[in-house]
């Protein structure tokens, strides 16, 4: 469930109302205009084509390693990327950030390297750190962000998934009765990796952004059949990320404090589960579940309004078509939100209103 920000408790952030209602709109007419969906998650050349259980196997280790790609050298970042920045080459294409990352995996698997396979990340002796090394090698200067850390999820996450469920992931799946938070509670609980908490004002608060963005990825790749089938799956939440903020803030979602943007233009280190880093992380969660909420009543605004006029629509008027009633849940309009920052990102650092993704180093996210 969403956590509602005490908005008394923040310090650096705050939700503006307005700008709910102004960004909810942007929003809802540019994921009408691209029929917003979950197929669109088949599209991304990186993504797997097929649904099966190896699938299931990239996906799982997708999300283990889906954390901190920002760079230390490219500091403007604006999408154009440094130089020297680390950067992955796969059919040609330079990626850099979290493409980086899966094309790295893609690259190793067509290396026949089986490193989805969770026995074989599990261990030191069929796969050593050095070969792991060499799997996130860089075409420059820069190496992968927490190369070490990496390595250590990889092992911790694949010695669970073998000596707890018979050393794949869809069995973790099979526990959870089609329930999103079911499967939330068997990766948090038995993955460390995944359990993205913290105290915020003497209260605990659980974001567990890989967790969730983990199930999100396989609803969307399964659009909700098989491995991907999800009955509360609009339970999810927005993922906790340092992309989508940047964003929200851009939209006039977020404001922040002249304090915290002093400390972004700067660059500056936000310790994980520090007070700025949990407020721009938790009003992040709920500003996407005040837009959700904005965007399903303009879908009902939409829907009575042609619903009137196909009432009083006479025969010489040309026949109305009822909209694509659109499945908006936190998870789409992340995703959309998200593709957009990417696409958008020289205007989010250099435009009119420009800030920098906060810059926290964790495996959370
Ligand atoms: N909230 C949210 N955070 C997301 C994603 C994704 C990738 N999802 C795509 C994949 C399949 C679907 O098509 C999704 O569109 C990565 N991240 C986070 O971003 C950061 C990396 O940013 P940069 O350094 O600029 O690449 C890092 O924290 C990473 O964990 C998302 O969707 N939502």
């Amino acid at each position: 469930m969403p956590i509602s920000c005490s908005q008394q408790h923040s310090q650096y952030v705050t939700i503006p109302a307005d700008g709910i209602q102004h960004g909810a709109g942007k929003i809802f007419e540019a994921m009408k205009k691209s029929h917003y969906d979950t197929s669109k998650w088949k599209e991304h050349p990186l993504n797997p084509k097929e649904c099966n259980a190896n699938t299931v196997d990239w996906i799982f280790l997708v999300d283990l390693l889906n954390f901190s790609f920002w760079s230390e050298i490219d500091i403007d970042d604006t999408g154009v990327p440094h130089p020297d920045r680390y950067r992955v080459t796969f059919h040609g294409k330079g990626y850099t950030g979290y493409w980086s990352m899966v094309a790295a995996i893609n690259r190793a698997l067509e290396e026949g390297i089986p490193i989805t396979t969770p026995e074989f990340f599990a261990s030191e002796e069929k796969l050593p750190d050095k070969e792991i090394e060499r799997i996130f090698r860089s075409d420059t200067t820069e190496q992968v962000p927490l190369l070490l850390d990496r390595i250590r999820v990889m092992r911790e996450a694949g010695k669970v998934l073998v000596e707890k469920f018979g050393g794949r992931f869809t069995n973790c799946i099979a526990q959870a009765d089609n329930s999103a938070l079911k499967l939330i509670d068997i990766v948090t609980s038995n993955f460390s990796s995944f359990r993205d908490e913290a105290d915020f004002c003497g209260r605990k608060v659980q974001i567990f952004k890989r967790a969730q963005i983990l199930i999100a990825d396989l609803w969307a790749c399964f659009q909700n059949q098989s491995y991907g089938e999800f009955k509360d799956i609009d339970e999810i939440t927005m993922f906790a990320d340092y992309r989508v903020p940047q964003a929200l803030y851009h939209f006039h979602c977020l404001q922040y404090s002249p304090e915290l943007l002093q400390v972004l233009d700067k660059g500056e280190l936000i310790p994980n589960g520090s007070p700025m880093e949990v407020e721009i992380r938790g009003n992040s969660i709920w500003a996407v579940e005040l837009i959700r909420q904005r965007i399903l009543a303009l879908i009902k605004e939409e829907v009575e309004e042609q619903q009137t006029r196909t009432e009083t629509a006479t025969p010489a008027d040309t026949v109305v078509t009822p909209p694509r009633m659109m499945t908006v849940n936190a998870i789409l309009i992340d995703f959309f939100i998200w593709d957009f920052a990417k696409a958008a990102q020289l205007d989010l650092t250099m435009g009119e209103r420009p800030v920098k993704v906060h810059r926290t180093r964790s495996v959370y996210y």
